[in-house]
C-alpha cells in the first residue's frame, strides 16, 4: 500500500493524523471522457472518440469500484472493444502489482510489473494515489480516467452506436433521482464500509458504523416498496449498491467490523443482492477469492497474520423473491 510523490514510490498506509482517526478518500485526479464523437465531455480534455480497440481497462477483481466497470463493459456488450487486464488481489509493498502467480492476467499493454508504473507512464511525475480502476487510452497514450463514477458513464452511453446497445442505465427522466440515491449510498454504504474499516480511532468507526447502518435500514425500506432504488426499472443506482453488497458478508462483516448484522439479515437486500447477482452474466464479474483474499491478506494493519477466513457459505444463486 503506498502512493507516488513525483513519480517516485512510497510504501505508506493513509494519514488518518489530521481527519480525527476519519479515512478520507482521495478524489480521483484523471477525469477525461470518452464521447462519441470525441467532443469534451463533462471535464477533462476532448479528443477521446469512442472506438472499437482503442481503449483498455486496468482492474481488480476485488475492488467494488473497478467491479462497477466490469458489469457496464458486460452489460454494454463491450467486452470484445475494450481489453482488460485484471491485477492479482494482493496489494502489498508496491500496490498493486501484475504478478501472474498471485492471479494477475499480467499486463497485456506494456508487461509492467507494478500499476505505479502505468500511472508514470501517464505522466512521470505524478503525484497521488494508484488505484484501481483506469481506463487507457491506446492511441494518445494516456489515462482516459481513474474515476469508475465516470467510466461507468461514459460505458453506458459512448459506445452505443458501435455496439449497437442502447440500454440506459442513468436515463434522462431520472437522473435527479439518481444521483440523490447515489450520494445516500455513495457517503454511507460504499465508502462507508472503508471509513468503519479505516478508522483509527474509535469514534470515527462508531460514526461510520452508525452512518453505514442507517442507511442499510433506508435502502431496505426503499427496496421493501419498489423493485429497484429508483422505481421499477434498474438503473447505475443498482450496479452502484451492489457491488458493496455483494462484498459484505465475506469481508466487510467481519474484517471491517461493520457487524450488526449480516446482510443476509435484511427482509429485502438478501433477495435484492441475489436478484442482481443472478442478472444475466453478472455473476462472471464476481470473485470472491479475488475478494476475500484482497482485502484480508494486504490489509497487513488490520489482519496482520494475513490468514483468510474459510466462510461464510453463502449460495448467491438460490431462488430470490423479488418480483
Ligand atoms: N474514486 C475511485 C476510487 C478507486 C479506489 O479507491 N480503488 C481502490 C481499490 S478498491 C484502490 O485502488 N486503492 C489503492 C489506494 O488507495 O492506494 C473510483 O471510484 O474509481
Amino acid at each position: 500500500m503506498g502512493l507516488l510523490i513525483n513519480g517516485q514510490w512510497h510504501d505508506q498506509w493513509y494519514d488518518t493524523k489530521d481527519s480525527g482517526g476519519a479515512f478520507q478518500r482521495e478524489a480521483a485526479q484523471l477525469r477525461n471522457w470518452i464521447t462519441a464523437d470525441g467532443s469534451a465531455g463533462a471535464s477533462g480534455n476532448s479528443g477521446f472518440n469512442a472506438e472499437s480497440g482503442r481503449y483498455h481497462l486496468y482492474v481488480s477483481l476485488a475492488c467494488p469500484w473497478a467491479h462497477r466497470t466490469l458489469i457496464f463493459r458486460k452489460l454494454k456488450k463491450l467486452e470484445q472493444h475494450i481489453s482488460i487486464s485484471v491485477v492479482s488481489p494482493d496489494m502489498l509493498d508496491q500496490g498493486w502489482s501484475f504478478n501472474t502467480d498471485e492471479g494477475s492476467s499480467g499486463d497485456s499493454l506494456f508487461g509492467y510489473q507494478f500499476m505505479h508504473q502505468v500511472y508514470t507512464r501517464n505522466k512521470s511525475d505524478y503525484s497521488g494515489r494508484v488505484t484501481v480502476p483506469v481506463l487507457w487510452d491506446k492511441q494518445q497514450n494516456c489515462i482516459v480516467s481513474n474515476e469508475s463514477s465516470e467510466i461507468i458513464r461514459m460505458f453506458n452511453t459512448g459506445f452505443d452506436e458501435i455496439t449497437g446497445d442502447t440500454q440506459d442505465f442513468f436515463p434522462k427522466e431520472k437522473k435527479q433521482n439518481i444521483e440523490v440515491i447515489n450520494q445516500l449510498v455513495y457517503e454511507n454504504i460504499n465508502n462507508g464500509v472503508y471509513r468503519c474499516g479505516f478508522a483509527t480511532t474509535q469514534e470515527a468507526y462508531e460514526d461510520a458504523y452508525h452512518q453505514l447502518f442507517d442507511a442499510l435500514d433506508q435502502v431496505d425500506i426503499i427496496l421493501g416498496n419498489q423493485r429497484y432504488l429508483v422505481g421499477e426499472k434498474i438503473t447505475e443506482a443498482d450496479w452502484r449498491l451492489f457491488t458493496t453488497l455483494i462484498r459484505f458478508d465475506s469481508v466487510y462483516h467481519g474484517h471491517f467490523k461493520c457487524n450488526r448484522q449480516r446482510l443476509e439479515d435484511f427482509p429485502n437486500l438478501r433477495n435484492y443482492v441475489r436478484e442482481l447477482y443472478q442478472w444475466p452474466e453478472v455473476a462472471e464479474t464476481v470473485n470472491f477469492q479475488h475478494i476475500k483474499r484482497h482485502y484480508y491478506f494486504s490489509h497487513t494493519s488490520i489482519n496482520p497474520t494475513q490468514i483468510v477466513p474459510v466462510g461464510p457459505e453463502i449460495d448467491y444463486s438460490r431462488p430470490h423473491t423479488r418480483k
